[in-house]
């Protein structure tokens, strides 16, 4: 085991002797003495201070570093020294150590976040691994440089990136977060696990760092990590295991770099069930693919294998997939990928999972401001998705109890036309799928139409209760109800949204967001520009499009939207199915005839 330098104090704060021996290491305490209010200037007088403060504190086994709940921090192993490697390590040591001093990310701060639990829900690094439908799972990289290449992609940005990732089927994203050799942040992390909220069979997130300090995989799980990489070239072996345990204390396992086999023996003795070989050698960045095959011989059964660095496409991952190697890690070239999803299909083998123009889409339709079990019942034969009545007090539709229970028990009982019936999507259960796209599905009934209870501004408890009494399969929020209410309805919510209202694609919350001007039900039509900007700004919202459409004007509409057909589930009309201030039978019939006509388009 390598010797250890004492660390040294200034401004009391504790600095490893190592960081401060290269030019970016003096300017990186520069910047934290600026922000301390000291100074630190390359005279003579300070370098005889860092001399000295080497010097006294010299070679030595001990070491006092900062503790976190009473362990101490591990070191980097001295004999490494010399490597980029370590001048990445030196450095990170000393803005964390910075970091760590600053009210609210004190290790302190870190802990009473933790203690609240507001890290963000876990999965399980290795089972999204295993269950992973494809010969071997990807784990894909957001990486904008790298020492080796230099820039990659630097404009990226990271939750973007990652969700292609997701969606294309990826098992883990692994986000660089070391920001002066990789351009990467703790930020795009957090970002990038945030963007993967709600989404059903998501991909775990990994931090990809240089960790030797509890205090960064603290950090890592705040900000919503699944797991962390620990280089075992970079740690000596007590000091990985606490750093391993610690990890797993936190419910993550941690994946365990390794590029030799005296290293791979180290990560089983460890008990590592997820081992990544790199097969860049980090000396000197020469890469080797057969590194993980030639490892792969003395690693028990149901270890994990992963296959890490000089990826370049699905010709490298054939002989993983034969060698039984469990995952690839591929960063450059997806970054590099000018569409990184049909990169990523391609490196799983996986078809493009895009629509065809031979798959037709259906629009659902929901009648609204229905006031009659007749209407219901008219509605549903000509083949209407969904039934809406008003609960809104004072609104000219708004029905009385009696007729709203007569109302939800046409909608329960009358069964829907044979032509009606949909075709369930039959994706593997773990392949990640945007929120909207799965919420979406709800309102795709076979067997009835839905009943749909619109309310405005009322009272939760009240919603509640009519939901309970009436049998509401869904619930439409049309005021200014707080969106978190969506989580404590027991069946989906739509919410009315104007195309530029913050919230309307806010994940986990409302199953779908329906565009329409503000008051509800009066014939006033949406700007068919501020539609196209809001499913424009966002391809994984999906919609209900209401706001005076009728069966003239219908078609027009949807074709005029053509562009941006799958995401728009529903469509939704209340006043213009109506005659003389009544709904008109005759008029509900054509407007889902015409809604039918604009699909077949
Ligand atoms: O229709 C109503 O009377 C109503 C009252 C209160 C809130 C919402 C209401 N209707 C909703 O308004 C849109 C579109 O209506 P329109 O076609 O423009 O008349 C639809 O979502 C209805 O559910």
């Amino acid at each position: 085991m390598g010797v250890r330098h004492k660390e040294f104090v200034i401004e009391g704060v504790q600095f490893h002797p190592e960081s401060i021996l290269t030019a970016g290491g003096r300017a990186m305490l520069q910047n934290f003495l600026n922000m301390r209010g000291g100074t630190w200037k390359e005279n003579e007088e300070s370098q005889k201070r860092m001399q000295d403060a080497i010097q006294t504190n010299g070679v030595s086994t001990g070491s006092q570093n900062a503790t976190l709940n009473g362990v101490s921090s591990p070191k980097v192993a001295n004999e490494k020294k010399g490597s980029i490697l370590d001048e990445i390590f030196a450095r990170r040591r000393i803005s964390i150590e910075a970091q760590k001093q600053i009210p609210s990310q004190r290790p302190s701060d870190l802990q009473a976040s933790y203690n609240l639990n507001l890290s963000p829900p876990q999965i399980s690094f290795p089972d999204r691994l295993r269950k992973s439908p494809f010969s071997l799972s990807l784990m894909a990289e957001v990486k904008r440089a790298s020492p080796s290449k230099g820039d990659i992609a630097p404009h990226i940005c990271a939750p973007e990136q990652a969700n292609r990732y997701a969606i294309a089927g990826a098992s883990v994203i692994s986000v660089l977060t070391e920001p002066e050799f990789f351009k990467g942040s703790i930020e795009d992390m957090r970002a990038v696990r945030e963007s993967l909220e709600a989404m059903p069979n998501r991909p775990a997130v990994l931090r990809k760092d240089f960790i030797f300090d509890e205090y960064q995989i603290l950090e890592a799980r705040l900000a919503g990590a699944d797991t962390v990489l620990l280089i075992v070239k970079m740690i000596d072996e007590d000091d990985l295991r606490t750093l391993y345990m610690y990890s797993r204390s936190l419910g993550m396992e941690p994946l365990v770099e390794v590029n030799t086999e005296a290293e791979m023996k180290t990560a089983l003795r460890l008990g590592a069930q997820v081992i990544g070989v790199n097969n860049r050698n980090l000396d000197n960045f020469d890469v080797d693919l057969e590194t993980t095959s030639r490892l792969m011989g003395i690693v028990p059964r149901g270890t994990i294998i992963c296959a890490l660095s000089g990826i370049s496409g699905p010709d490298d991952v054939k002989t993983y997939q034969d060698n039984g190697v469990g995952a690839v890690l591929v960063g450059e070239a997806l970054m590099r990928a000018h569409d990184p999803s049909a990169f990523a299909n391609k490196v799983l083998g996986r078809s493009d999972g895009h629509k065809h123009s031979h798959d037709r889409h259906k629009f659902l339709v929901k009648i609204c401001g229905t006031r009659t079990p007749q209407a219901a019942k008219v509605a549903i034969e000509a083949g209407a998705d969904m039934i809406g009545i008003i609960l809104v007090e004072g609104r000219k539709r708004c029905v009385s109890k009696e007729r709203a229970l007569e109302v939800s028990e046409a909608v329960h009982q009358t069964p829907r036309p044979i032509n009606n019936h949909f075709e369930l999507g039959s994706e593997g259960p773990t392949v990640a799928k945007g929120y909207f796209e799965h919420t979406s599905t709800f309102f795709q009934r076979s067997d009835r139409a839905l009943l749909v209870g619109v309310f405005q501004n009322q009272p939760l408890s009240y919603i509640l209760a009519q939901q309970k009494v009436l049998n509401l399969d869904v619930v439409q929020l049309h005021g200014s109800e707080p969106v978190e209410w969506a989580s404590l309805i027991p069946v989906p919510v739509i919410r009315r949204f104007g195309p530029t209202d913050p919230g309307l694609g806010c994940r986990g919350y409302h199953a779908l967001p329906l565009l329409d001007s503000a008051s509800g039900g009066t014939g006033q039509r949406l700007h068919i520009d501020g539609v196209k900007w809001a499913l424009g700004a966002d391809n994984g919202l999906r919609v209900v499009l209401a706001g005076g459409l009728n069966p003239e004007n219908v078609e027009t509409i949807l074709s005029n939207l053509n562009e941006y057909s799958l995401q728009l589930v529903a469509v939704d009309v209340s006043s213009g199915v109506e005659e003389n201030g009544e709904q008109d039978l005759g008029r509900i019939k054509d407007f889902v005839n015409a809604v039918r006509r604009a699909e077949r388009k």
